[in-house]
Formats: C-alpha cells, structure tokens, sequence
C-alpha cells in the first residue's frame, strides 16, 4: 500500500473509532463504574465467545438455559467484554449471536431486575447495555441474530443490535416492555423504526405483538425463516449457509463493506461521503484490488 493509502487508512479507522469512542466512553465513565459492581453482584449463566478463524465467523452465544438465556448482571458484563474482544478481530467478517438450548434470550433476568428497580440504578443498567449493543451494532462484521424459540423484551432488542435476523420456523420475537409498564430501554425502540419503520414499530411495541417467522418477513423484521426447528440442532449450519455468500473475500474488504454501511446508515450525508472516501482509501490499491486487476475480472 503507498504512503498515502497508508495514511488514509489511518485516517479512516480513526474516524471510524472516534463514532465508537463516543459510546465506549459512557461504558468506560466512573458512573458506569458504579453499575458494573452492582452488575456482577447478580452472576450467573455466561457470555461465550467462539472466533473461528478459518471461516473468520465468530459466535457468540448467551449461555443460561436454566432461565431462558436471560441476561444475569454478570451477563450484561461479558457481553460487553465479548464486544469489545470482537471491535479488534481483524481477521473477523461475521458475527452469529445466538441462545443456547433452542432458544434466544428471555431479556433481563427478572430477579435482577427487580434488586435494581431503582431508577438511578435502572438508568445506569439502560445505558451500559444501550452502549454494548450500539457497539455491536457498529462492528466492522456482518452480524446476524439466529433466533430459535423466544426473544422476549431485552432479548427482542439485542436482536435489532444485528444487521440481519434470521428465524426457525417455530421462533417468536416479542417486545414484552409494554406489559411490564416499560418500554424498551436498550435502544431496541429506536433501532425498531429504522428496521421497520415508526407505524408497523408501534404496532410492535404498543401491542406487545408477537412476531412469527411469516409475520416478521412480512413486516422486514426477520430475513430469512430457516427450514428447521428450535432446539433440533441444525439451526446454525442453516445461519452459516445463508450468511455464506455474503462474507466470501478477504476480511479487510468484508470489514470495509460494513463499515461504508454503518456511515452510511448512521451519519448525515456530508460525513457518510467523506467516510465513505476514508474507508475507499484502505481497500483502493490493497492486496485484494491488485490481485483482482491482475486477474482481468469478468463478473458473469
Ligand atoms: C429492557 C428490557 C428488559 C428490562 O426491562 O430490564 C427486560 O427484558 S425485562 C424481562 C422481559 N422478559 C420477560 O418478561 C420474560 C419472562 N419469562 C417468560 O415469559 C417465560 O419464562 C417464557 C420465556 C415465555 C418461557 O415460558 P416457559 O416455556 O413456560 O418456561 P418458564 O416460564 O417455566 O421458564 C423456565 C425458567 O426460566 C425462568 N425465566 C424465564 N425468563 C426469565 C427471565 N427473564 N428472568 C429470570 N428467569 C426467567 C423461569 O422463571 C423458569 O425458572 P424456574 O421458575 O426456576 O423454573
């Protein structure tokens, strides 16, 4: 690369950083200090973390099937230490999120919840999981949501955090909040509209609505409703089949990809264009560009 792709790239991850840094610091903060000690105070369950590198597909499972995959304190900690472990995976492409045991995730954990229904406390909690699941979002990876069985309340939302949300035929997503005299809190509520827009997101959340595979494709919420059922164990090679020609190529143009689309999606356009020009400066004369230019490509 010449010294002023060199530069260019420089440039435009430190762009791209600044957009995270912005969020990170709110994890980082002393007042989120305060909540993470309350968080690991309500362990139980895990965060798991499975980076495959010959596929460059990591999966991340939440691992609490006694309560229905919910998200113990201790939890919400991981999650956030499995994000921050994938911002700098730079031979990553994809990331699958998924539930163990058949199912997605029930939200909080109920128990939890009601020991920091405070709102000082609740406040804090809202916002180190709105930033986790921001970060998330934001990852230079193709993320996909594998929802088999329920996603329920938080869960609902942690599956908007994804770029895509892939169902088994039995799956439900359901954004519970209104029937706990909530509303969502983890920025699902906002990520919702930008997925299916404000009318059919009020539907969802004023109604509590269930969504099933049929309805969620209906409405653009699910993408693709896989030929199999919760719990039988062939979901996730079902996921890795689907996602499979979108992460063919070298890591670095895949990550490019997604970064243009996170610009692109979040930013006004001024600063979408000119991030946009960063990122083209990584790829724009790169081993995969010159390898493809010696090739004489034809795209029949
Ligand atoms: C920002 C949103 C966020 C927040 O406000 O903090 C939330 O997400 S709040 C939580 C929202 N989620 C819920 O309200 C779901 C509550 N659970 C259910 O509706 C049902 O459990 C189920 C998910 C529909 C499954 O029902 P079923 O198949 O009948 O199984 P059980 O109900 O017997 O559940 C098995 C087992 O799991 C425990 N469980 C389930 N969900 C949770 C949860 N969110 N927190 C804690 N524990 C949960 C349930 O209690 C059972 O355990 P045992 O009673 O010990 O058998």
């Amino acid at each position: 690369m010449s010294v002023c792709g060199a530069a260019r790239c420089r440039g435009a991850v430190r762009s791209i950083l600044q957009q995270n840094r912005a969020v990170c610091s709110h994890t980082s903060g002393s007042a989120v200090e305060g909540i993470r000690e309350k968080l690991q105070a309500f362990s139980g369950g895990s965060v798991e973390l499975q980076k495959q590198r010959d596929s460059g597909v990591a999966l991340l499972t939440l691992n609490n099937p006694a309560r229905m995959n919910a998200f113990s304190g201790s939890m919400m900690l991981e999650l956030e230490q499995r994000v921050r472990e994938l911002e700098t995976w730079t031979e990553g492409k994809a990331v699958i999120v998924q539930g163990a045991a058949g199912t997605f995730c029930s939200g909080s954990d109920l128990n939890a919840v009601r020991a920091i229904a405070n709102p000082h406390d609740g406040m804090k909690m809202c916002e180190f999981m709105q930033n986790t699941l921001t970060r998330l979002l934001r990852l230079p990876l193709i993320s996909v949501a594998l929802v088999e069985g329920r996603a329920l309340g938080g869960g609902a939302e942690l599956t908007t955090a994804c770029d895509f949300r892939l169902m088994t035929s039995d799956g439900v997503i359901q954004f519970v909040h209104k029937h706990m005299g909530l509303v969502p809190g983890w920025g699902g509520a906002a990520r919702l509209v930008r997925i299916v827009g404000s009318q059919n997101a009020l539907k969802l959340l004023s109604g509590a609505k269930k969504v099933d595979p049929d309805f969620g494709k209906q409405m653009g919420l699910v993408d693709e409703v896989l030929h199999c059922s919760s719990g039988e164990g062939n979901a996730l090679a079902h996921a890795e089949q689907w996602l499979s020609p979108f992460i063919k190529g070298p890591a670095p143009v895949i990550q490019a990809v997604k970064r243009v689309v996170v610009s692109g999606r979040e930013l006004p356009l001024a600063e979408a264009l000119q991030t946009e020009r960063s990122v083209f400066g990584t790829v724009w004369g790169g081993p995969a560009n010159l390898k493809a230019l010696a090739l004489k490509p034809k795209h029949k």
